[in-house]
């Protein structure tokens, strides 16, 4: 399969605004304000950025250049309407002849809603919503811990996929939070095993029990995630399930391309976040695709060679730089997780790269 490297930045506003083509008593054609974060995936070509090495800086730089405009704004005197569509269409503009290979602009206007454009013109809508609930997996091994009775503050994401066809915007985000609201009403304060469907309550089983009961309401609906705890969750579309675990490893390196004089050719660090994403048949008994638990132990012993360590120190990995250092973790990766289809890696919040052989799936909020 073919392996693409995707490197992602991200950047915030503050800025002002009224929706004027909402109807009238929508609370969006008010002026009201937002504090968005934006962000930027591009297959970025040899030579783009100044060196080998920083190319996940100067997609940041490029970012911040392009919204600088934006910034403490009146957004409708630069985009007359300014929803996060077509926002994410200026910055897609501003981005063009500077950024090669952008392949989305995502827009985010609040902590639970926003919009990624691909280059199709294609609105990838997400929307999320919380609920607290208990739960117990009654088919794991005997001493698993989920096996007990315990809960989550689960996380629930709808995704849309809308193609825009020059329209200003995809559904309402009201829309979808309208299909959801009897979902959280079943789901919320609830033992999920006690609900019909849900006996054995898996991430897995719970993406395809939302889907299953939101797609003929949400025909747009183009994948539902489930974050289970802070680290770890699973996307379902109908047919295929994707689960993601996130580590963080902190660990020092030096870009050695970078020129004299340049801050990054010194001894440094980061904290860094790193998402494995794996996809896998569900397992019919256990009603899962791989255990998480079981993806954090079979990932430990390359784990131990990252974690505070010096990553430029690495056999095979002179150069650490995000997108180096996560081909470096797929080679040594594969073999224990064959199942893994796709490695993001930030090394500072919604700045890094992202490599995927096979279907990239849908994108997770910043
Ligand atoms: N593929 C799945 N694996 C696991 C599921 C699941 O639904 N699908 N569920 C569980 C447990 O319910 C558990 O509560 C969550 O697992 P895990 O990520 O291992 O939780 P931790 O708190 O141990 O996470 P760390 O951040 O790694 O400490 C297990 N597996």
């Amino acid at each position: 399969m073919t392996e693409h490297l995707y490197h992602s930045a991200s950047a915030t506003f503050e800025a002002a605004l009224r929706v004027p083509i909402l109807p009238p008593e929508h609370r969006s054609r008010r002026l009201h304000g937002h504090s968005y974060r934006v962000r930027v995936q591009a297959e970025l070509s040899d030579g783009w950025a100044p060196f080998a090495g920083a190319e996940t800086d100067a997609l940041q730089q490029a970012l911040a250049e392009a919204v600088a405009p934006l910034d403490y704004a009146e957004l409708n005197a630069e985009v007359p309407v300014p929803t996060d569509e077509n926002l994410a269409r200026w910055i897609r503009r501003r981005l063009a002849g500077r950024v090669p290979g952008v392949r989305a602009v995502g827009v985010r206007s609040t902590a639970d809603t926003g919009v990624d454009l691909d280059a199709a013109d294609h609105a990838h809508l997400w929307h999320r919503f919380r609920f607290e609930a208990a739960h117990r997996l009654p088919r794991v091994p005997a001493g698993h811990p989920c096996g007990r009775m315990h809960g989550h503050g689960f996380e629930v994401i709808l995704h849309a996929d809308q193609d825009l066809a020059g329209a200003d915007m995809g559904i309402d985000f009201d829309v979808i939070a309208a299909a959801w609201a009897p979902l959280a009403d079943v789901l919320h304060h609830a033992c999920l095993n006690d609900l019909p469907g849900l006996e054995n309550p898996t991430s897995e089983l719970l993406s395809q029990w939302i889907w299953q009961r939101l797609r003929r309401e949400l025909p747009a609906l183009s994948w539902v995630s489930v974050y289970e705890t802070a680290t770890a969750g699973c996307h379902y579309d109908g047919k295929h399930y994707r689960i993601w675990k996130d580590l963080r490893f902190e660990s020092a390196l030096r870009l050695i391309q970078a020129p004299e004089g340049d801050g990054r050719r010194r001894l440094h660090g980061h904290s860094y976040l790193l998402r494995l994403h794996l996809v896998a048949p569900l397992d019919e008994v256990l009603g899962w695709t791989v255990d998480y638990g079981d993806v954090k132990a079979l990932f430990k012993p390359v784990y131990a060679r990252l974690d505070h360590h010096r990553l430029d120190e690495l056999p095979g990995l002179e150069q650490a730089d995000p997108g180096r250092l996560a081909r470096w973790i797929r080679s040594q990766a594969v073999e224990p997780l064959p199942q893994l289809a796709r490695i993001d890696l930030q090394q500072t919040p919604g700045c890094g790269a992202m490599l995927c052989w096979g279907d990239l799936g849908p994108a997770l909020p910043t």
